[in-house]
């Protein structure tokens, strides 16, 4: 019994092994500002799977084992579903959007919003718009193919915001659409780790703006403004139109339908900020699960030869693929596995802790913001062999063979974790399968070519932000044929 109680008490007060740590700036000069996750993985040696770093006084822990992420974000969830502050973000308005709140009863109430319309069966009707935008999209490629980062914004923009509002997007020049780029921008800058000083010193933020220095704040007033825009005009054009009794169905008018009278306030609140929310969460990570598709299958040509094979030996040249191809297209899915895991769109995923807890002996103070390495997991190689390797056939189910278990799906994590979990995970996964699917079916992706008429073979780089994107990079997109270009070009102009 003593012995238990010497070894309890003695690990009760031992915070996790880190790097060293200096007065004030605690261990900000070991992070490098290049993405911090690599560094991260890295360090499970010298220190192990949990690690602690103290950065200008706050805690930050960081798990690098995807078994006690699960540990603390799902079985612990009660205690570490709180997200940490961002002072820059709550100055430009984003306090106000689930991905910044804590778990308290609004939090509850926006996620209770979205689980109703965006889960399998919610998710359903949005299906034939969703294959009309990929085809839109490829339609764009077919005519301006240098451009094709710009068109997959596009894409995802106009599926979401029909979605949320049943709104159409025209044009290039759509208003909400360069509105909701102003928004996208300035929240990917503000979500930046160290991006602005004041996220670190939070006591700056009572700075004035006309304060020399605090070119921040202004920044910060700037994106209000467009934020605040972004969240109303497009929520009373539809609340409008449920009144007159002629709105698209959304997300937003089924919420409203019958109810435009009667909602109250704080509900109207609630639900003009999860719709916004879904754009400002599902656009910038479908973005980036979408362009390192694109490198992937530039750098693999084998994997995505095999996957056009595939496609065509169901399909036939004359018929452009569905939802309803999906389950018979075991290997495209099996490229969409290792893209997710390959690069994960969002490679650290930030909680925080409600109250003092103890793992595996170490001790983790309240208000400590815990980090989940999702890049630490896929890149493990316990459950991933040779992890660097773009490798689909990883994942071939193999039921002649019961010794061949193919490694997790991670899907089961890259979309983070217990209640925080992303509520837009059917979503996401129903518009990155079909496009996915139409591009394999109608394109050949390839390196560009220099001057020389050499291949260019772009370095696989990626930036650093809450939400890591694919460094630009040329490649040739081209029609796989001359009928898969002429199918496009119906299918779009009927
Ligand atoms: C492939 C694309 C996507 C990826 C990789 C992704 C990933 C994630 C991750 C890792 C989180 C944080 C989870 C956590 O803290 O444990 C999250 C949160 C969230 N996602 Fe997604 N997401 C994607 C697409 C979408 C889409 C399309 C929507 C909207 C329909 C969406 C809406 C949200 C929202 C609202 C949150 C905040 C949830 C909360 O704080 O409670 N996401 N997502």
């Amino acid at each position: 019994h003593r012995l238990w109680h010497d070894y309890s008490e003695k690990h009760k007060h031992t915070r996790p092994p880190g790097p060293s740590s200096l007065p004030i700036l605690g261990s900000a000069l070991h992070i490098p500002k290049e993405r911090p996750w690599l560094a991260f993985a890295r360090w499970q040696k010298p220190f192990g799977e949990i690690i602690q770093l103290t950065v200008f006084s706050r805690n930050l822990v960081v798990i690098n084992s995807y078994q006690l992420t699960m540990e603390l974000f799902d079985k612990r969830s009660a205690l570490y579903s709180d997200r940490p502050r961002r002072p820059m973000a709550e100055l430009c308005g984003f306090g106000s959007a689930l991905l910044f709140q804590n778990y308290n009863s609004t939090a509850r109430q926006a996620r209770k919003l979205m689980h109703s319309e965006l889960s399998v069966k919610g998710t359903q009707p949005h299906r034939v718009l969703q294959e009309s935008e990929a085809r839109a999209f490829a339609r764009r490629v077919l005519d301006d193919p240098a451009s094709f980062r710009d068109h997959l914004r596009r894409a995802t923009a106009s599926s979401l915001l029909a979605i949320t509002y049943g709104h159409t997007v025209e044009n290039d020049d759509d208003h909400l659409v360069s509105l909701s780029e102003l928004v996208m921008n300035s929240l990917a800058e503000v979500i930046t780790p160290n991006r602005f000083l004041v996220d670190s010193l939070p006591f700056l933020k009572y700075v004035p703006a006309s304060f020399p220095g605090a070119a921040f704040q202004r920044t910060a007033q700037t994106c209000k403004r467009n934020l605040y825009k972004f969240m109303d005009l497009p929520f009373a054009e539809v609340k409008k139109k449920v009144a007159e009794g002629f709105a698209t169905p959304s997300f937003t008018s089924n919420h409203l339908q019958g109810r435009v009278d009667s909602i109250s306030q704080q509900e109207e609140e609630v639900l003009k900020w999860t719709a916004g929310g879904i754009f400002a969460a599902g656009s910038d990570t479908t973005i980036s699960v979408l362009t390192s598709f694109i490198l992937a299958m530039l750098l693999h040509p084998k994997a995505q030869a095999k996957a056009q094979a595939e496609i065509d030996s169901l399909l036939g040249p004359n018929t452009l693929p569905t939802f309803h191809d999906r389950e018979r297209l075991p290997y495209v899915e099996c490229i969409i596995k290792e893209v997710l895991r390959w690069n994960p769109a969002a490679p650290l995923v930030a909680h925080t802790t409600r109250m003092d807890d103890e793992i595996n002996g170490y001790r983790i103070k309240a208000g400590s913001v815990v980090m989940a390495n999702i890049w630490a997991f896929t890149h493990d190689p316990s459950m991933y062999s040779s992890p660097s390797e773009f490798n689909p056939d990883r994942f071939m189910h193999h039921p002649d063979d019961p010794t061949r278990i193919p490694p997790p799906d991670p899907r089961s994590y890259v979309f983070g974790f217990g209640r925080r979990s992303c509520p837009g995970i059917n979503l996401a996964d129903a518009l990155v399968y079909i496009m996915v699917v139409t591009t394999l079916a109608v394109f050949d992706i390839s390196p560009a070519l220099d001057e020389n008429q050499m291949p260019i073979i772009p370095e696989v780089e990626y930036s650093t932000g809450a939400v890591s994107h694919p460094r630009p990079f040329r490649c040739n997109i081209t029609p796989r044929s001359q009928n898969a270009a002429m199918m496009i070009k119906y299918a779009t102009e009927a």
